[in-house]
């Protein structure tokens, strides 16, 4: 049997929370979690004699960075000026050894020192890549990583293996049923059930049938599902798309312990000869981070792929799902009237339904997902223009106050159609706030007294649904998942915000001067729920 190679623990204070270990215990809570959706309990995995995860175990708790840069050296490689960090909450991290000017060149890895796969790797190996579906690309490369582990001293990585992190802290597919629950936002928590799901119909239908076949590439090794969802855990924190999203992504040792920020002072950048290198940006004095930016990610994307979350994301949205009856939730929650003083009814007449398809809000190529905020660095941007065309769509009381304008002029927040069209329009908006704030199962003010851990007392708990999620929180994951809502009811509340600066701009006759909207692009698709591995970045 070959020899596993060990990965190293989660560094710091990290490596006390023993739920970071991938322990079949908590995948079971998980698959519970999901099996309420479906999942007969019958079917939750057991230990393996022979899986990688029961029998891997730490090396230590430090990355061993002169061993990784030797191995890169040997490589013909080079590490100049990069060295390791504890960056406390964020883990290990790199910094600079010497004072470095921009465009100084790190590290170079040449293309023998990336994970990813190829026409020369073992046909066995590829042809199970291939039964992941293509949008799935992370857990491709997860397969290569976990083929690699198990050739142990063998393998051209093992340096690299034996230095990778035993868990990811933070990522929700690892959480307890309680931390899951704690998220309350469908979008991310529906995506963190069909990646468990897909991971567990994968372990279950082609993993666990491998051993003993001839196209087994894992040597008879009962790959469970513990290490399949650790493989894509690191693959997702640690990938980069180096040749594009046609190709295989790659995980580019060394250079993949750069922590994230959106200012960052580090770039990866491409070489000759498929080679990559990290590269100073700015100016660097010896001793600072170096930071790469992941990408301009919403929190779900980093809570998901990472584990962890920016506060006060410029990037961060808040993803509703468009249709005529959430309008009409915000026009009843809004008190919204028609013109003989009766609650608004919203009908879809036939010219309404028209605009609505010309805005990819109906009809068979229909894009039904709106974001409020997550315009980056105009922070203004929060309310989705298609949302607004929609509410001055349907609070029109003739057809001629819109038809014929155009998608761009009706989505045009500094150009009202009429005082009285718009009013109704944005309290129509702020009722819809309302409702997405109302979904949630605790307020903000709740979620900011659970994260000081202030213990609230029934009475503020509200009702008995509320007093069930207010119980303290017990672990880093319990508060980073209510960490992420509270973030998302921070934009709605902004939202709310603007949107009564505009009604008493409107209501005072003022010119409105900035957009103001959010920065799709007409008819353009509104950026997805994190689909990392599961789909393109
Ligand atoms: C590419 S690795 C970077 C190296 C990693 N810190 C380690 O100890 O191996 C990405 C992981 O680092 C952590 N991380 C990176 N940037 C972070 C940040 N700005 N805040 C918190 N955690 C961060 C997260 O755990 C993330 O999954």
């Amino acid at each position: 049997m070959p020899r596993l190679i060990p990965a190293r623990q989660p560094p710091g204070q990290l490596a006390m929370r023993s739920h970071f270990l991938i322990t079949t215990r908590r995948w079971a809570v998980s698959l519970t979690n999901y099996g309420r959706a479906g999942v007969s309990r019958t079917h939750r995995p057991s230990a393996a004699v022979s899986s990688l995860s029961s029998a891997a175990a730490p090396s230590g708790d430090v990355p061993d960075v002169p061993e990784l840069t030797a191995w890169i050296q040997r490589n013909a490689g080079r590490v100049d000026g990069a060295t390791l960090v504890n960056l406390g909450a964020s883990g290990w991290g790199l910094k600079a050894a010497q004072d470095v000017q921009p465009g100084h060149r790190l590290i170079m890895l040449p293309a023998a020192c990336h994970l990813t796969y190829g026409v020369n790797d073992d046909p066995r190996l590829l042809s199970l890549v291939d039964k992941v579906p293509s949008d799935l690309w992370g857990a491709k490369l997860a397969l290569q990583l976990i083929y690699q582990r198990l050739r142990g001293p063998n393998s051209q990585f093992a340096t690299y293996i034996t230095n990778l992190p035993r868990g990811v802290p933070g990522v929700p597919m690892f959480f307890s049923k309680r931390a899951l629950d704690l998220i309350d936002y469908p979008p991310v928590s529906q995506q963190v059930q069909k990646r468990c799901r897909w991971l567990f119909t994968f372990s279950q239908q082609v993993l666990a049938k491998l051993p003993g076949t001839p196209g087994d590439p894992f040597g008879g090794v009962t790959v469970d599902i513990n290490a399949m969802g650790w493989a894509l855990a690191c693959v997702s924190s640690r990938a980069f798309r180096t040749r594009g999203p046609s190709h295989p992504a790659a995980m580019l040792p060394l250079i993949d312990m750069a922590n994230h920020s959106f200012a960052p002072n580090a770039e990866v950048l491409p070489l000759d000869s498929g080679a990559v290198g990290l590269f100073a940006k700015t100016k660097i004095a010896a001793g600072e981070p170096l930071l790469l930016s992941y990408g301009k990610l919403s929190n779900d994307f980093l809570f998901m792929d990472y584990g962890f979350i920016v506060l006060d994301n410029p990037y961060d949205s808040v993803q509703l799902r468009f249709d005529v009856g959430l309008l009409q939730a915000g026009a009843l929650v809004a008190n919204v009237t028609d013109a003989v003083g009766a609650p608004l009814e919203l009908s879809l007449a036939p010219w309404r339904l028209a605009l609505l398809t010309e805005l990819r809000l109906a009809g068979p190529s229909a894009d039904t997902e709106l974001n409020l905020g997550g315009g980056g660095s105009d922070s203004s941007a929060l309310v989705d223009r298609r949302l607004l065309a929609a509410a001055r769509i349907m609070v029109a009381r003739q057809e001629g106050e819109v038809v014929g304008r155009g998608v761009e002029r009706l989505c045009a927040i500094d150009r009202p159609l009429s005082k009285e069209n718009e009013m109704a329009a944005l309290r129509i908006i702020a009722g819809v706030v309302a409702v997405a704030l109302s979904n949630f199962r605790t307020t903000l003010d709740q979620d900011l007294a659970l994260l000081a851990g202030e213990v609230p007392t029934p009475a503020a708990a509200g009702s008995d649904a509320a007093a069930d999620v207010m119980l303290p929180l017990a672990n880093d994951d319990e508060f980073l998942a209510v960490r992420f809502r509270a973030e998302k009811k921070k934009i709605l509340s902004r939202t709310l915000q603007q949107v009564a600066d505009l009604t008493s701009a409107l209501s005072n006759g003022e010119v409105r001067q900035t957009t103001g909207l959010a920065s799709t692009k007409k008819g353009s698709k509104p950026v997805p729920a994190t689909n990392k591995g599961f789909g393109k970045k």
